[in-house]
């Protein structure tokens, strides 16, 4: 507790902590009173604070410039050791990967959100969307849990469009079976977050946790795998899918120079020894989860604060009315830059909601923020929360008003004032394909829908987990419109 580190530690503000065992004892909280405690954490402290549980100190981060300072450039790639307990699952996948196999992976895969492949995505995403719309019309006029319904959308929308795979293929069973999986490991890992014998794999390894994980684990692999083979099978019978009227740009792989969605791009990588099975495995692994996962918290946060804005609805109505008249024709990629409004609406719940509400680094060498002297090897979690919660970034922080993102309320924001995609070199390769799907998807509901509210902001009580959920339903009435 005295050597140099540990004293450079202890003058960053924190909670107090306790002999030896720092500041372990209070964070043995259940998920939801945890997330509460950090929330208060940084309401009490500006900038910054630590949390030091003997030997691991972390300190949590949420103002723009100590942000940009980690995040920004190529210093602090390496995301922190707390994306172990992620590796039994997503194992060397592009989010948890570094150096340079991070580096090839992300060239490998980044062409393949290339905006010919995004326009062919649009028209699976209408296809998923109108789908969508069907099922809410079974459960028009009452309350339900958007989570289920929509995390259905979201996930087949990834595995027909980045996986060349429909789900309504398979069996519903199984599907729902890999969503719960996923759900549970997000406990696992609160747990091995909180406790630090889980924390460390040689001591999780001999818990029933463990065994409960590999059981989690056997289920999302198994899903996966199977999605891998049919697409192989696929492929060998058809040949590859290729994106129309591309040419390759320098420095991308491609597959005969053209482009082409992401499976197909892996599978045929493997084919030029570029990558093996394992390596296509966790790539899977990786866009499945945070292909679907994401955008899914994202959607139902947005339509939940969507029912309570009647006003804002209509004028997103209004603005869909614009563009399409009296049309019932599908929304192509064309109409999105003209929604808008949308789009400030869509950004306004990101920042409320965050999906990925923190990321976190590892910090390999000293650094200096908001004038403490941070000591390498120091884990630093960017709490995105925490951050769009501002009071000096976004006046009155807590009120749904989509007008912030208006350019000229935009005028003088730091640009790592919003960072619900994250920034600079590790940002997320989805970003585009995740607010196309999420457009789409609002877009069509609204339609036919008028939302009305059954959750109440205030109701939500946020649980440790790697993307944001509720602790519990998240629920919206869908009142099919009167035709005018
Ligand atoms: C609203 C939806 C989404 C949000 C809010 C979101 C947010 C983020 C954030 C904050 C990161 C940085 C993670 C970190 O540093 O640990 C990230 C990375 C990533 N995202 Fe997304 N994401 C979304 C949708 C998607 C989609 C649709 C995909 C795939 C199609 C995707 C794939 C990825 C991948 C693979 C990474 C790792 C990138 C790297 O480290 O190079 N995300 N995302």
């Amino acid at each position: 507790n005295y050597n140099e580190r540990a004293r450079k530690i202890r003058k960053i503000p924190g909670p107090e902590d306790v002999f030896i065992l720092g500041n372990g004892p209070a964070l043995l909280k259940s998920s939801v009173e945890l997330i509460q405690f950090f929330r208060s954490l940084a309401i009490k402290y500006p900038n910054l604070y630590r949390v030091w549980v003997y030997p691991l100190a972390h300190i949590m981060v949420y103002n723009p410039e100590d942000i940009e300072k980690i995040i920004s450039g190529t210093r602090f790639n390496e995301k922190s050791q707390i994306y172990n307990v992620l590796k039994p699952w997503l194992r060397d996948g592009l989010l948890v990967s570094k150096g340079s196999k991070w580096q090839e992976r992300r060239k490998i895969l980044t062409p393949t959100f290339h905006f010919s492949i995004l326009r062919q995505f649009c028209q699976v995403l209408e296809d998923n969307s109108q789908r969508f719309v069907e099922s809410l019309k079974k459960v028009a006029g009452r309350p339900i849990d958007v989570v289920p319904i929509i995390s259905e959308f979201t996930l087949n929308s990834i595995c027909e469009t980045a996986m060349g795979t429909k789900l309504s293929d398979h069996n519903k069973s199984e599907i729902n079976a890999y969503k719960d999986a996923i759900y549970n490991l997000g406990y696992v890992f609160y747990q091995r977050m909180i406790k630090l014998f889980y924390f460390f794999d040689f001591s999780f390894n001999l818990t029933p946790l463990s065994r409960k994980q590999d059981g989690y684990l056997k289920t999302v692999h198994n899903f996966t795998t199977k999605v891998i083979a049919e697409r192989t099978d696929y492929i060998d019978k058809h040949g590859f899918k290729i994106a129309e009227d591309t040419e390759a740009d320098d420095d991308t792989y491609v597959i005969n120079k053209k482009k082409t969605a992401m499976l197909d791009l892996l599978i045929s990588a493997k084919k030029q020894g570029l990558i093996d099975d394992i390596g296509i495995q966790e790539e899977v692994d990786t866009f499945m989860f945070e292909g679907h996962d994401t955008t899914a918290s994202g959607l139902a946060f947005c339509f939940m604060i969507l029912a309570h804005h009647k006003d804002v609805q209509e004028k997103i109505f209004a603005e869909i009315k614009e563009i399409f008249g009296d049309s019932k024709r599908p929304v192509t990629i064309e109409d999105l830059p003209k929604m808008k409004y949308l789009e400030r609406c869509i950004k306004e719940s990101l920042r409320l909601y965050p999906p990925v509400h923190f990321i976190s680094r590892n910090l390999n060498e000293n650094v200096t923020l908001s004038n403490y002297e941070i000591p390498a090897g120091t884990f630093c979690h960017v709490i995105i929360y925490d951050l769009h919660r501002r009071p000096e970034l976004y006046k009155n922080p807590d009120k749904f008003d989509p007008d912030r993102f208006l350019p000229e309320n935009s005028v003088g924001r730091h640009p790592y004032a919003y960072i619900p995609f994250s920034a600079g070199p590790r940002n997320c390769i989805g970003q585009k394909f995740a607010m196309m799907e999420m457009k789409v998807a609002v877009a069509e509901v609204l339609r036919e829908f008028t939302l009305e509210p059954v959750t109440h902001p205030d109701d939500i009580r946020m649980i440790a987990d790697v993307v944001l959920r509720n602790d519990g339903p998240i629920e919206v009435t869908f009142v099919k419109r009167q035709q005018s």
